[in-house]
This record gives structure tokens, sequence and C-alpha cells, in this order.
């Protein structure tokens, strides 16, 4: 069940919002939507589940377009969260799911079920606007996936969640996952789309400019950061070249740096000048340094 996009552009009047975007979304894996405000997450996922037209280009997911028809096997967690604040949460979801074809038991069954896994059993007989908005976040999310979907987009659903939550929703994702489903989801927090995401795409004024497995783009990527806590005073590596960023930070001194060797040029200048090392890591680049070089460029 492959999620195609295939050369999709969406123009509003004269402005596009996506602009000849194409992706492969692979069977049962967790795809991460990146972009700054305004990149056109939102306006794809539209564009997915039918919501709004493409102005050109195809999508299909399972060699069909996805309309009303398949709505029982998709689930969505809109930016712009809507439940109805005055019905219980019980009520609401026994509406939403008899949309989707479900009989009310087996909703009851798996309300019951994502209530406890979200630690809030008793919230069943209150109504949507006695709840915080983290908990209505989460009666949001069990709304997209009451129905057990094969197909789950989530548009920034760890946005306003504190991290316990954020913990509980991530343990939930991957267990959808686990089971089978396909999830699709828009994220401003780096370190959780790193965390969960095999693959992903990083969207900047509709175009992609990123995209392909985490691995891959970390290795594309090239530049290396190096974390150093050592008994000397750093300053000089500021100048040494292949030295892109310089920051002291609690941990110690942290660098990106252009390759590996330049990491070996730096531990042999530190010995050579008779510092004390305590630490000398070099890590792999995060996703939040590929992120900034990739959309800041776009900035400038
Ligand atoms: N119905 C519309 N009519 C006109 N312009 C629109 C419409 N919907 C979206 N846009 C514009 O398209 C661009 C992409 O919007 P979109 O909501 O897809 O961005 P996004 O990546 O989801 O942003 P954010 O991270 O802020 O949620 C924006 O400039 C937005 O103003």
């Amino acid at each position: 069940m492959t999620l195609h996009i295939n050369h999709v552009t969406k123009r509003f009047g004269s402005f596009t919002a996506v602009d000849d975007l194409s992706l492969t979304i692979n069977d049962k894996q967790i795809f991460g939507f990146l972009g700054a405000n305004g990149a056109g997450k939102t306006t794809t996922f539209r564009m997915i589940l039918g919501l709004i037209d493409q102005s050109e280009g195809q999508i299909d997911w399972n060699n069909q377009t996805i309309d009303y028809s398949i709505t029982d096997k998709i689930g969505y967690l809109p930016e712009e969260r809507g439940l109805y604040p005055k019905m219980k949460v019980k009520e609401q979801m026994i509406y939403l799911g008899r949309l989707r074809g479900m009989n009310k038991q087996a909703i009851i069954k798996e309300l019951d079920y994502w209530l406890d896994r979200f630690k809030i059993p008793d919230y069943k007989e209150k109504k949507v606007e006695e709840l915080s908005k983290g908990n209505q976040q989460k009666i949001q999310f069990i709304s997209a996936v009451i129905n057990q979907p094969k197909l789950l987009i989530l548009d920034e659903p760890f946005s306003g969640l504190d991290p316990v939550n954020v913990e509980l929703l991530k343990e939930a994702v991957i267990e959808l996952k686990e089971k089978g489903t396909t999830i699709v989801f828009s994220s401003h927090q780096m370190s959780t789309v790193e965390e969960l995401c095999e693959s992903l795409c990083i969207m900047v004024k509709g175009k992609p400019v990123v995209q392909g497995s985490l691995k891959d783009i970390k290795r594309q990527f090239g530049k290396k950061n190096l974390l150093i806590h050592a008994e000397m005073d750093l300053e000089f590596l500021k100048e040494m070249s292949g030295v892109v960023k310089y920051a002291q930070t609690a941990e110690g001194c942290r660098l990106q740096i252009n390759n590996e060797e330049t990491s070996q040029q730096i531990l042999t200048e530190i010995v050579q000048r008779e510092g004390f090392i305590k630490r000398f890591d070099l890590l792999e680049p995060s996703l939040n340094d590929i992120f900034i070089e990739k959309v800041g460029e776009s900035y400038e």
C-alpha cells in the first residue's frame, strides 16, 4: 500500500503553495514531513486526503485515488483541531466512528483501549470543553485512529503537549506502525522526527529540498559534529580550517566540522599543545543542523 505523490503542484490564484512535489512513501513506515511555516505541508496533506484538488500531478495510495469510498482506512489529525466542545468524549467518538462505518461496540472497545493507554480512562463521560488542551489533543488523536487506519496523516501531532504526553503519543505512533499503519506526520520538533522517522522530506517554499532515508540524508550532508571537553582554551579552533561552527556549551566545546579528517587534525593540534582531553566525541549531524542549513539558505 504505497503512497505515490507524482509531480504535484498546488496553486492558489497566482501563488504556488506546492511546487512539483514527487514522493513515494512506503508501506508500514513513519514518514516525516518538515519545513518552515508556510512551506506547504498542510496543503500537501489536504491534497493527499482529497480535501482540496491539486492543480497538477497525481496522488494515489494503493493504486487508487483517496476519496470517500476508503475513508474507513484513513485517519487524519488536522492542524486546526476540530472537536465539538459541548459533546461528551464518548458521544463524540461514537459520532465520528459511525461516520467511518464502525459499529458502536467496536467504537467503545477502541475508545476504552486508547483512554487507558493515554491514562485518562475517566474522561469518557466528560465534555470536551472540560478537558485541558493537551488532553483534548489526545482525544483528537484517538478520533484519528479509532478506525484502525491503514494510512494515518498527523498534522503537528506533538505541538502543545508536555514531555510526558509527547512520550505517550510517540509510543502510540510506534505501536500503530508495528501493527501495519503507514504514518505521515509534520512536526517542527526535530528530535522527535529523528527518533520516529525512517524517511523524511524537508520542504522549502513548496519544493522538497531534502528527501530520502534519515541515514542517507545524514551521510550526504557530510558535515559532522564534534564535542570536546578539554582542560585548555579551545578558542584557537575557531580559526582552524574545516571548522564551520564553534560554540561553547555547558557540555564543552561543540563544533561543526567539514569532515572526519578535520577531527584528526584537531586532535593532533590539542595533543601538540599538551591539552588534557576529558571528552572527544565525533557525532553525526543532527536533523536540526540539516534543517537549519537547508531551510536557512532559503531565507538568505
Ligand atoms: N486556501 C488557501 N488560499 C490561499 N493561500 C493558501 C491557502 N491555503 C494555504 N495557502 C498558502 O499556502 C502556503 C502553504 O501553506 P500551508 O498551510 O500548507 O503551510 P505549512 O507548511 O503547513 O505551514 P505551517 O508549518 O505554518 O503549518 C502558505 O503561504 C499559505 O498562506
